[in-house]
């Protein structure tokens, strides 16, 4: 049976960085931000709910994330609607990849998996974490990202402090090799445990 590892973490705490590091050890990594672009492609599912939510934001065929994050920015409610559309889809794609993996060991790198208590799912959770203000400086330093988004994310998931509290194993992601180790040994320690 497939051990299912549950990789999550807030807002630029490090979740993409090391699933990458979880596929350049062999091991196959569903990403629900992977997903949702998936979904917002052209011949995307969510592409004709979102159109109807939203229509400034579809263009041919293509959802604008830039032109989302203005929408959510204007309206409160907007996220919350945005949500009840992809979340569904999103849960659908994941079920189909763990129905398909045959791996000894699977990542599910998903960012709202302790706010959408979905712990039990997994076999075990890894949470990525690293100071609040690191974070912040993380985050504001990508194109497009703003102050009001950043905020708006944060005040959507569960303070760092209680994921810590839920989490199997936490890893701080301050340093690429400290962390890359980290994954090694942990992946070592699930064969060991469950081989
Ligand atoms: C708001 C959108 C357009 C911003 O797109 P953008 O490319 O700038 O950011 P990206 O999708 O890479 O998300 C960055 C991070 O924001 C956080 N985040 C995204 N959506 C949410 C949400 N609904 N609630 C809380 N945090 C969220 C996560 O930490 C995520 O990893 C996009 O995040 C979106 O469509 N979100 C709704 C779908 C969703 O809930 N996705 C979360 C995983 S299912
Ligand atoms: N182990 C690490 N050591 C040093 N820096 C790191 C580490 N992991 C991530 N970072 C830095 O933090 C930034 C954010 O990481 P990443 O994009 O993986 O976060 P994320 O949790 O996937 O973000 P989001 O929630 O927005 O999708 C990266 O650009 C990288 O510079």
């Amino acid at each position: 049976m497939t051990f299912r590892l549950g990789l999550t973490g807030s807002i630029g705490m490090g979740k993409s960085t090391t699933a990458a590091m979880f596929t350049d050890a062999g091991l196959p990594v569903w990403d629900a931000d992977s997903a949702v672009h998936r979904l917002y492609q052209p011949g995307g599912a969510a592409v004709a709910q979102i159109s109807a939510l939203c229509p400034a934001a579809t263009t041919n065929g293509n959802v604008s994330r830039e032109t989302l994050k203005v929408a959510i920015a204007a309206d409160p409610n907007m996220l919350t609607k945005l949500e009840a559309i992809v979340h569904p889809l999103v849960a659908a794609d994941r079920a189909k990849f763990i129905a398909q993996t045959t791996a000894d060991i699977a990542i599910l790198d998903i960012p709202l998996l302790f706010e959408k208590s979905s712990q039990h799912e997994f076999h075990a959770t890894l949470l990525v974490t690293a100071p609040a203000d690191l974070q912040r400086t993380r985050v504001l330093q990508r194109p497009g990202m703003t102050e009001q988004h950043f905020q708006t994310m944060l005040a959507r998931q569960m303070p760092d402090a209680e994921k810590r509290a839920l989490a199997t194993h936490i890893v701080e992601t301050l340093d690429l090799s400290a962390t890359q180790a980290y994954v090694k040994v942990l992946i070592a320690h699930i064969r060991a445990r469950h081989a």
